[in-house]
């Protein structure tokens, strides 16, 4: 069989907004995406789906269960979500904190000081700290490996009122990344996680996909995340603020813990239908892709100029890889082409004969190994695969998605890329933002009614890989891509 290395971590990944609540006793309605996926307007209008986050799979209070769960599947690493609203649901804004400017403006460094986490110590909620430690300490008492996530996308509602950008206008409601007092916010959370519950993590992880927050909040608007709000100019802001964000808050870490700090990146692989149009497609990959790592790493990129200060503040690189995009020039610009990648038919089959799943995603796990390799070159930085997986309820693609996917990481493995582990995406499924319950990514299937767990044929392939670090021969038959037509 294929061998991966005997300390290759094989895990789960989770963010706390969609898979905690489910029991009650575990709301946290003071958050962006709380607002915004109950908002009748938006429900009415079928921008979110009308499912609710406190239906969910309730990891709050059965993560013990979820942790078993995954221990049997021979998982030993997981990447855990913190949820910054459930730790300060009231404003931060007066605690002082230092923060120095260059002479443009941009915030160059941002101290917290013993004094302000005394500060940030008295407005913090205790149980929910206390609770974290619980849940984080139970996966690390079973000599686990922990990768401890700062952000995944909710903003506390005193920092991002989303129905309030569309009422009032982006100037007058709280505007969240495209605000600057964002950035110092974060920190100052950050830097308080680290000094409270410091001991636990194996690794830091700042931020999960920055790129999908300023994207998809400000240009792709339909597909309906927070504020659905179209400026150039409110995601180009929100993009600078996360590049801050993501830097002040490495270097708070780094003055707590000598973890290593990193940050999870979507690195969706672009693709020209003809080899004519590689130049476009490079250019639409290097703006979706590079650019936000280029700035955190070598201190320069297209968006962010040069910035001294932003280089060298990365030691490992999450990637998270789903599908392609396959593009054509289209003016001097280039466009999506519909019937590939992310731009399928649900259940159906892409021009390029390959399946595609529930959320019309088209099954390409070439493009893993082609960004493993791009980021490896690139950035010659330890990766993880923090999240691969696909939405597929009757579990019909997902047994060979899993074994194509790790094959590819294999074969990148072989090549000398510095892969330390895969994350699936899902443990168990959960609730997938603007689409709810519809999208299924759990390798364990779960009845929302009774929070329930089933497994999964695909669960049992996971387990068979994991456990003995290997793509045994009787599955070499499932590791090449599946060509339909
Ligand atoms: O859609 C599945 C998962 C989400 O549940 C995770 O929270 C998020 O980290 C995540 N990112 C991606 C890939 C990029 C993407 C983002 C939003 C919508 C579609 C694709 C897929 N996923």
């Amino acid at each position: 069989g294929l061998k991966y290395p005997k300390e290759f971590i094989f895990g789960f990944s989770e963010s706390g907004f969609q898979f905690e609540m489910g029991l009650p006793g575990s709301e946290d309605p003071n958050t962006d995406w709380w607002v915004w996926v109950h908002d009748p307007e938006n429900i009415a209008s079928t921008l979110v789906s009308g499912d609710f986050p406190e239906n969910g799979p309730g990891y709050w209070h059965l993560y013990r269960q979820d942790h078993d769960i995954a221990e049997r599947l021979g998982m030993d690493g997981a990447r855990i979500g913190i949820e910054w609203s459930r730790i300060f649901s009231k404003p931060t804004f007066d605690v002082k904190v230092d923060v120095a400017r260059d002479e443009r403006g941009n915030i160059v460094y941002i101290d917290v000081a013993e004094k302000a986490l005394e500060e940030l110590d008295r407005i913090a909620n205790k149980d929910a700290v206390n609770h974290y430690r619980e849940i984080l300490s139970d996966w690390k008492n079973r000599g686990k490996k922990l990768i401890i996530n700062l952000y995944h996308w909710t903003l506390p509602l005193w920092l991002h009122d989303p129905i309030k950008v569309r009422k009032l206008g982006i100037d007058r409601a709280p505007a969240g990344w495209v605000d600057e007092r964002t950035v110092i916010e974060f920190v100052k959370y950050v830097a308080y996680i680290a000094w409270k519950l410091g001991d636990l993590p194996d690794l830091w992880c700042t931020m999960n996909e920055p790129n999908v927050v300023y994207s998809i909040g400000y240009i792709n608007i339909k597909i309906g995340y927070p504020p659905g709000y179209l400026s150039f100019e409110a995601a180009s802001k929100a993009m600078k603020h996360l590049v801050e964000a993501h830097a002040r808050a490495y270097e708070v870490l780094k003055r707590f813990t000598n973890k290593p700090v990193g940050i999870i990146y979507v690195t969706t692989y672009h693709e020209p239908l003809k080899e004519s149009d590689r130049d476009v497609a490079e250019a639409a990959m290097y703006q979706a892709v590079f650019d936000f790592l280029d700035s955190i790493t070598i201190g320069r990129s297209m968006s962010i100029g040069e910035r001294k200060d932003l280089e060298k503040h990365l030691d490992w690189l999450g990637i998270n890889y789903y599908s392609r995009l396959v593009v054509e020039r289209y003016g001097n610009a280039w466009r999506v082409l519909p019937g590939y990648g992310f731009a399928c038919i649900p259940g159906g089959t892409s021009l390029a004969g390959r399946p595609c799943n529930d959320a019309g995603w088209e099954t390409y796990p070439e493009g893993l190994y082609i960004m493993l390799k791009r980021c490896w070159e690139r950035y010659r930085l330890p990766i993880i695969v923090t999240e691969n997986g696909t939405a597929d309820a009757i579990d019909r693609l997902r047994p060979r998605y899993l074994a194509t996917h790790l094959y590819q990481v294999w074969k990148a493995l072989s090549e000398g890329v510095d892969i330390r582990g895969y994350l699936h995406w899902a443990l168990v499924d959960n609730y997938e933002w603007s689409s709810g319950f519809r999208m299924r990514f759990g390798l364990v299937h779960v009845d929302f009614e009774t929070k329930k767990r089933y497994l999964r044929p695909s669960a049992l392939l996971f387990r068979e890989i994991a456990s003995s670090k290997e793509i045994p021969d009787e599955f070499m038959h499932m590791t090449q891509p599946q060509i339909l037509i």
